[in-house]
């Protein structure tokens, strides 16, 4: 895609030639200048027609296989995906088993059960055989040397029962019931973090329908390959909290047995017979018509690839001919990318918007707007017509929805969930681009539309000053303790975060630099104060801040200072600040220069460098610009 969209943008041959620096020469003013013409123009070339620029956006190893099932209980496999498609996917799934022939939950995790079930059994529904290449007899190998498949954690016992080749009763309860209980309840999950609570909704459908594909040929092979015992013989009670050691990043608390085996013992039985079915009958209608609004409201996109592939079996079991299933057929394409390594599946339909916004961004920091004029207008547009420009139709909080007009999402429009973060970028592009002369960038876009996003900004405000991603904080930490998923953590309501708090003050205050007067000032001016505040409150005590959307304390500290200095308080006098620059300067690596950090910072949260202490160009320059901003680079250009 790269490629050909870099020939068919045509390669630019009047630039000039690339600078090499000698070791330990100085970078001149023309020399920089140089390399920010080679690199924007090399990026310019990378734009596609619409504007936005294409990436990949994958790594997570459990989303294939969770499309894979799904086609083939929908028995839709074969007319979705062409041979070819089916070679490069089993190509992407063999280039990333790890050496021990297993997978890890993404492309450079250590192999878990969760992956390599997932994984194994993708492969084997795509048709390999026992011993293909040698790597099936390992992967299984793997699975059966760390204790078998009833050591899945949760999410893949969930898929493997639907397939057919674990019982549903070695699964612990998800009652669709509990979308009825009033919504003052801590637990309702209207009040969970959207992305969890769109998993288990479709989740809560199937286990309340316990519905089980056609038993086919490889199904019944599966259950002989995937366990240590006969199948007959496995203890389904005492599987549902089975999880193998490599996958246990949270484990389930007492209260939380408690739950599962109260609704297991007593709740399930009620719901199975009269008159409890009819409850639960009623249950599973109004969980569908969730599941029809998420659909109907994403153009069948939904919020991510996982409920997607869940919703779309649902809509199947429905009705196999159903519209609303063909309609998830059409749109499994979008998540679908090919590369060097093999076909894979998105993490989510993309990151278009975000992408975009951030590119046009970086562009204006080179100073070389006016010699990309065409680059920057398709951006541009791409931006004006992705932002959401209505609420969704009916009573939103029916459908536990926050208002979306006015939002950016991180894909596309027609994604259909307005980030803050993204929306506060977006807001920031749209704001410098407002600079330009229209005769070279188009036409500004209007000032209602502006108003539009400060207002969905605004509302995503929590009481304490800070902002998640997608809504409110709507429930208790606490509910954590109820957090069933095993391989995830912080999963169960939405937190905030110092990236989207900073993104948000950046946004409002190149408004109010903008817009001084408009009508909204000093809530808007309330709000960064509020959210600067409660950035310096979540700082840690070394000065750093946790990045949770990207390599970890260095993109966290980056957001920190930016979003404090943003809000007018300086190196002088914050103390946040100068304790931050002192943190970022104390994990530089020296002599060589330079920041590296694992993903290991994040799952660890620890400070973790890269393996052999090596330097990365973007954590580097994430470091850099937070010493930037707080004042602490003298830039000899
Ligand atoms: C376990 C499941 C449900 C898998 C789907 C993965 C999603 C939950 C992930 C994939 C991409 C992801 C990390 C993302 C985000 C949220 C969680 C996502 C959607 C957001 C939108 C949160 C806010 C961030 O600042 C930023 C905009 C960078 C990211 C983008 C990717």
């Amino acid at each position: 895609m790269l490629l050909f969209l870099s020939k068919s943008n045509g390669l630019k041959t009047n630039l000039p030639d690339p600078i090499k620096l000698e070791q330990h020469g100085y970078a001149t003013k023309e020399a920089v200048l140089i390399s920010l013409k080679r690199a924007v123009s090399r990026y310019s070339m990378l734009q596609a027609d619409d504007g936005h620029w294409p990436g990949e956006f994958a790594g997570t190893l459990f989303l294939l296989p969770s499309l894979i099932v799904a086609l083939h209980v929908t028995r839709s496999l074969t007319t979705v995906l062409t041979s070819e498609h089916q070679k490069e996917i089993r190509r992407y799934l063999y280039n990333h088993q790890n050496e021990d022939g297993g997978w890890g939950l993404h492309i450079e995790g250590t192999s878990t059960m969760f992956c390599s079930v997932m994984n194994y059994v993708a492969l084997r529904l795509l048709g390999e055989g026992l011993d293909s290449h040698g790597s099936m007899l390992q992967a299984r190998s793997w699975i059966l040397d760390h204790g078998g498949a009833t050591l899945t954690p949760s999410w893949g016992k969930f898929f493997l029962s639907v397939l057919g080749v674990y019982d549903w009763s070695g699964n612990n309860p998800l009652p669709p019931e509990l979308w009825m209980v009033p919504y003052f309840l801590p637990i309702h999950p209207g009040r969970m973090w959207c992305h969890s609570r769109l998993v288990y909704l479709p989740m809560s459908y199937l286990y309340g329908k316990r519905f089980v594909g056609t038993t086919t040929s490889i199904v019944q092979d599966l259950r002989n390959e995937l366990y240590t015992v006969p199948y007959n013989e496995i203890d389904w009670d005492k599987a549902r909290n089975g999880c193998a050691k490599e996958d246990l990043y949270y484990s389930h608390s007492p209260l939380q047995d408690i739950v599962w085996a109260t609704l297991k013992k007593i709740g399930e039985p009620i719901f199975l017979h009269w008159p409890g079915s009819n409850l639960r009958k009623r249950a599973l209608d109004n969980v569908m018509k969730h599941i029809k609004y998420e659909d109907e409201t994403t153009q069948y996109l939904c919020i991510g690839p996982l409920n997607k592939m869940l919703n779309m079996i649902c809509c199947w079991v429905e009705d196999p001919n159903s519209e609303a299933f063909k309609l998830h057929v059409e749109r499994i394409y979008d998540f679908l990318w090919v590369a060097e390594d093999g076909m894979k599946l998105k993490s989510y339909n993309g990151s278009q918007l975000w992408d975009t916004v951030l590119t046009v961004q970086a562009i204006f920091a080179t100073g070389l707007t006016k010699e990309f004029p065409h680059t920057i207008k398709l951006a541009h547009d791409y931006i004006k017509r992705s932002q959401i420009s209505a609420n969704f139709p009916g009573d939103q909080t029916k459908w536990h929805r926050h208002i979306s007009k006015g939002g950016w999402t991180h894909s596309t429009a027609d994604h259909g969930w307005p980030v803050s973060d993204c929306t506060a970028e977006a807001l920031k592009a749209i704001l410098l681009l407002i600079k330009l002369p229209p005769k070279l960038v188009g036409e500004p876009m209007e000032t209602s539309r502006l108003d539009d996003a400060v207002n969905i900004l605004l509302s995503l405000m929590n009481d304490d000053g800070s902002f998640g991603a997608y809504e409110l904080t709507r429930s208790y930490e606490w509910l954590e303790l109820l957090n069933p998923s095993e391989s995830f953590g912080d999963i169960m309501i939405e937190h905030s975060y110092v990236e989207c708090t900073s993104s948000v003050i950046q946004g409002l205050v190149l408004f109010r630099e903008m817009y001084p007067k408009h009508c909204r000032m000093e809530e808007i001016e309330n709000c960064i104060q509020k959210a600067a505040d409660y950035i310096e409150s979540i700082q840690r005590s070394d000065g750093s801040w946790y990045g949770c959307w990207a390599i970890c304390f260095t993109y966290g500290t980056w957001f920190g200072v930016r979003g404090l200095i943003a809000a007018g308080r300086t190196y002088k006098n914050s103390q946040a600040i100068r304790k931050a620059c002192e943190f970022l300067l104390s994990k530089e690596l020296l002599p060589l220069g330079g920041w590296g950090e694992s993903y290991l910072s994040g799952q660890y949260m620890v400070y973790t460098n890269l393996e052999g202490n090596r330097a990365h160009a973007v954590n580097t320059s994430w470091a850099m610009l937070a010493l930037i901003d707080a004042g602490q680079v003298i830039l000899f250009l």
